[in-house]
């Protein structure tokens, strides 16, 4: 029985191509495709998966003009999937066997697939009959790549394609980059790195470097190598880090396109350099996904940098700082495969944007190459990653693509996204960029648009003055010229353009130009660093001017402070010395500096009111005005330190000369100026010693003088010269009588004045109670007796109303007195003076005394007549005390008696 073989069910008739990309003209021409037409008629799948590949065109030499290197690798179907993620408890084992990185092809398993191999450079993607919409078959091609890898390819045949042309380039000098996309479980990271059975790109780079590197180990000592690796992570969605996956790598940032403190480790040999790759590895972020077992959940990112630093004299190498790059990118994955949750959905998230940021950057930059006006799109910005490829991404530098996909049914979502994605960056051109590195200006010019990268490809430089001119340019060091050198270097360029030449010829002029374009990178270098040294030059002259003005106006302080402090210290010295003097005048020695003619001001001799005393009175007056510099000094400070021998040596010196009435003392004493000052407790209780105590009593008897202004009988000068005349008539009469006895009977019998003076002594001026009605006597004795009557009644008479007046100045003086009330007379004397300073006192005087005051003033005669008295008294008790005193006693009287004779004589004459 025969049977109608049924239509097989995995004939699918596939639509026409709607997206299917014809190859890009510029693109070489490769061998023609075996078939790929439009329609693809329905053929087993088996013959597919098992048919042998279309033979690979011949390999070409790389053309500089050629657009972006896209390799597509297919995955082995046959793999064991991964188990799912907590529905298999035996994860260990499963792991066990993915860490084999064994395929584990199971034949006939799964035999739907989605991606055939058209040619080596064409796949068509076959849209599952589940993911159809429609009956509707859906078939896309994709054509273009550099080369497409079976499912089948072997790790050495991908490497031959895809990296050793890049190593080549890197042993030359060049920098190239490879980066590998594809979804989550594709075979990128076995790409890379493959297994020790089967190793990847990486570990056969290294074999080849190494090999190279001893192969002209002798005759290129000087080359080095050194490897550095990272890795960008995301940790729990907190942004993007970077992780130094070198041994004691720590977490790094990453500033411009450098990453700022990553460990580049020197590699000699290709053991170092796998251990380092291998450790690198271990410490790469990976977690286990429904999609792979082993899944990376980082962006790994390795660089071998190769350093010449030599020249052997014969070949030029230009490879220095040349760097190649591999980069393995985390997978995109879908979290409805994944089956990620939590962290793990949280990487998702930073991979797949990652991934999108990545293809933007390309697209906008082949959407710039189609069109110029159109501007490069920032898109770099938006991660680590392009930030750290910007170069790459920016179309500045070379670098090529690996698309690793799964061929499976299951897998054509992901698969069809990634080729529409990618398969436009076929189109991306790339100039001449790896034959001119690191070139500024070309970096700067590449930005602008891509026409000059053509224009720069098409340069032969076989102009060699226009070289020369260039590299005479460039031996000028100075910055200046680094913009006009460009300059020529860009019309250089344009004229080699015009004119191209092709061949070995031009190649070398390439080199040449290389080097011209490295000196002028130097140049510029140079300038950069001439200018930033001379802005940090000026900057630090500034500061120095300001240090030094600085400096100055502190040494001006310092001298205006050393001027201070001396002015300071002599002011302390004469503050000292004014101390010192003051206690020097605590013993003054009159004798040895007689005092000055220089008035206190509060008891100037030359005030207005002694002016006419002075022209007029005699010697007697002098004598007046000396004692009372000896009494202002007494009563200044010196009053309590001077010492009885000292009084009594100035008492002697000035004789009959230097005692006197002190007419300004008195007047201002009467007129209740100082009265308070000179009454002050303070003052007087201060004097103890007896001469103190015999002018203190002598002030207080002045003080008592009142001075009549209105009755103008002031005893010596102008208005008060009738006084005088008395005195005189006093002193005619009583000339051999004892001078006290002369004076008071004198006074008493002859005149009205002299009573007045003698009430006055007894400070009855102004007292209504004294008695004046007690008769004066003529002798001696009763002179002494009606005196001391006087005294007495005006004393006793006062001394109630004074002690109810002014009862502290009156407990002042007695205190200041102790001594005198022991002695009869110098008590009468006493109680005489007391009350009169206490009626002259503030307190005592009445409100309107000011205005209406009298000033009436004794003769001098008569004041020396009491103290004449007193000091008699003196000398007889001294007899009775110690002894001391009396010799002071009878020294004073001596000179008493010596003064009033003088007094005598000048009043006689
Ligand atoms: N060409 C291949 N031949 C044999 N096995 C392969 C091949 N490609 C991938 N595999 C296996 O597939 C599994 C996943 O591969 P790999 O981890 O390289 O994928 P991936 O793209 O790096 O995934 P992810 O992006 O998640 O890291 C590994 O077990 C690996 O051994």
């Amino acid at each position: 029985m025969e049977h109608q073989s049924p239509c097989p069910p995995t004939t699918v008739r596939r639509n026409p191509h709607r997206n299917a990309r014809k190859t890009p003209s510029t693109l070489p021409p490769r061998d023609p495709p075996p078939s790929a037409p439009s329609t693809i008629a329905p053929f087993p799948i088996d013959e597919l998966l098992h048919a042998d590949p279309p033979p690979d065109p011949p390999r070409k030499p790389q053309s500089p003009s050629e657009n972006l290197n896209v390799f597509l690798r297919i995955r082995p179907l046959d793999i064991v999937p991964p188990p799912k993620i907590g529905k298999n408890p035996s994860t260990a084992a499963v792991k066990k066997k993915g860490k084999g990185m064994s395929p584990n092809i199971l034949k006939g398993r799964n035999k739907n697939v989605c991606l055939v191999m058209n040619d080596s450079s064409s796949v068509t993607l076959s849209a599952p009959i589940s993911a159809l919409e429609s009956k509707r078959a859906k078939s896309e091609v994709y054509d273009g790549f550099s080369h497409v890898f079976p499912s089948d390819s072997i790790q050495k045949e991908v490497y031959e394609r895809v990296m050793d042309p890049l190593v080549e380039g890197f042993m030359e000098g060049k920098s190239a980059l490879l980066v590998a996309l594809g979804p989550t479980g594709s075979g990128k990271t076995h790409t890379m790195f493959g297994c020790p059975r089967d190793p990847g790109m990486v570990p056969r780079a290294l074999q080849k470097i190494f090999s190279h590197s001893n192969e002209s180990g002798d005759s290129h000592p000087s080359r080095s190598y050194y490897l550095s690796m990272f890795e960008i992570y995301s940790e729990w969605g907190k942004g993007e880090r970077i992780l130094d996956l070198s041994p004691n790598g720590v977490e790094l940032s990453l500033q411009q396109s450098s990453v700022k403190g990553l460990q580049e480790v020197m590699v000699c040999n290709l053991t170092v350099a796998e251990s380092l790759i291998a450790h690198g590895m271990l410490k790469r972020a990976t977690a286990a996904t429904n999609a792979n077992n082993q899944s990376s959940r980082s962006q790994c990112i390795i660089n071998i940098r190769n350093d010449l630093r030599n020249f052997d004299g014969k070949k030029e190498f230009l490879s220095s700082g040349a760097v190649l790059t591999i980069a393995d990118l985390a997978g995109a994955e879908k979290a409805r495969k994944t089956g990620n949750q939590g962290t793990r959905l949280l990487e998702s998230n930073f991979i797949n944007n990652t991934s999108m940021v990545f293809g933007h950057c390309l697209r906008s930059l082949l959407e710039h190459q189609k069109n110029p006006k159109k501007p490069l799109q920032k898109h770099c910005k938006n991660s680590l990653l392009t930030r750290y490829l910007r170069e790459y991404l920016e179309g500045k530098k070379r670098m090529t693509l690996i698309l690793t996909v799964k061929p499976g049914e299951d897998d054509y979502l992901d698969t069809s996204f990634l080729l529409r994605q990618a398969s436009p960056y076929m189109k991306i051109k790339y100039s001449n960029l790896e034959e001119l590195p690191n070139f500024p200006s070309l970096k700067r010019s590449t930005t602008h648009s891509g026409s000059e990268h053509l224009k720069r490809r098409k340069f032969n430089g076989s102009d060699s003055s226009l070289v020369n001119a260039v590299k005479n340019d460039n031996d000028e060091v100075d910055g200046n010229h680094t913009s006009e050198k460009e300059a020529k270097y860009e019309k250089l360029q344009q004229k080699a353009n015009a004119s191209p030449k092709s061949g070995r010829s031009a190649h070398m002029s390439m080199e040449r130009l290389e080097d011209l374009h490295t000196e002028a990178q130097r140049a510029r270098n140079e300038k950069i660093m001439l200018g930033f040294a001379k802005a940090l030059w000026n900057v630090l002259k500034e500061y120095k001017q300001k240090l030094t003005e600085s400096d100055k106006d502190a040494e001006k302080l310092r001298d205006a402070l050393r001027k201070e402090k001396a002015s300071v210290s002599k002011l302390e010295k004469e503050l000292e010395e004014l101390r010192s003097c003051c206690s020097c005048c605590k013993h003054p020695s009159i004798d040895d500096s007689p005092p000055k003619q220089e008035p206190f001001s509060g008891f100037s001799a030359t005030g207005p009111l002694m002016k006419p005393s002075v022209q007029e009175s005699t010697k007697c007056v002098d004598m007046v005005h000396e004692y009372n510099n000896i009494s202002m000094e007494y009563h200044s400070d010196t009053l309590e330190s001077r010492t009885s021998t000292d009084v009594s040596k100035e008492w002697a010196k000035h004789g009959g000369e230097g005692f006197g009435a002190n007419n300004i003392l008195l007047d201002e004493i009467s007129s209740g100026d100082n009265v308070g000052s000179f009454s002050s407790p303070m003052v007087l209780g201060t004097v103890h010693t007896e001469e103190n105590e015999m002018i203190g009593q002598m002030v207080d008897s002045f003080s008592n003088i009142k001075v009549d202004e209105e009755c103008k009988s002031f005893p010596f000068g102008g208005e008060c010269l009738p006084r005088q005349t008395e005195v005189k008539l006093a002193d005619q009469k009583g000339e051999n009588l004892p001078v006290n006895n002369h004076r008071v009977a004198d006074l008493e019998e002859t005149n009205i004045q002299g009573q007045h003076l003698v009430s006055t002594i007894a400070g009855s001026e102004h007292s209504d109670n004294i008695d004046r009605s007690s008769p004066p006597t003529s002798n001696s004795g009763e002179n002494e007796k009606v005196v001391t009557c006087n005294t007495q009644n005006s004393s006793l008479s006062m001394d109630g109303e004074i002690m109810k007046g002014n009862p502290k100045v009156s407990s002042s003086i007695s205190k200041s007195h102790p001594s005198v009330v022991k002695h009869d007379g110098l008590a009468d004397e006493c109680k005489v003076r007391e009350p009169s300073v206490k009626i002259q006192s503030p307190a005592s005087k009445p409100p309107n005394c000011r205005k209406s005051r009298t000033r009436k003033l004794l003769p001098a005669s008569a004041m020396l007549l009491k103290e004449f008295n007193s000091l008699e008294i003196d000398a007889e008790n001294a007899k009775e005390n110690k002894g001391k005193s009396s010799t002071k006693g009878m020294e004073r009287s001596q000179g008493s008696i010596s003064l009033l004779r003088l007094l005598n004589s000048n009043v006689n004459r």
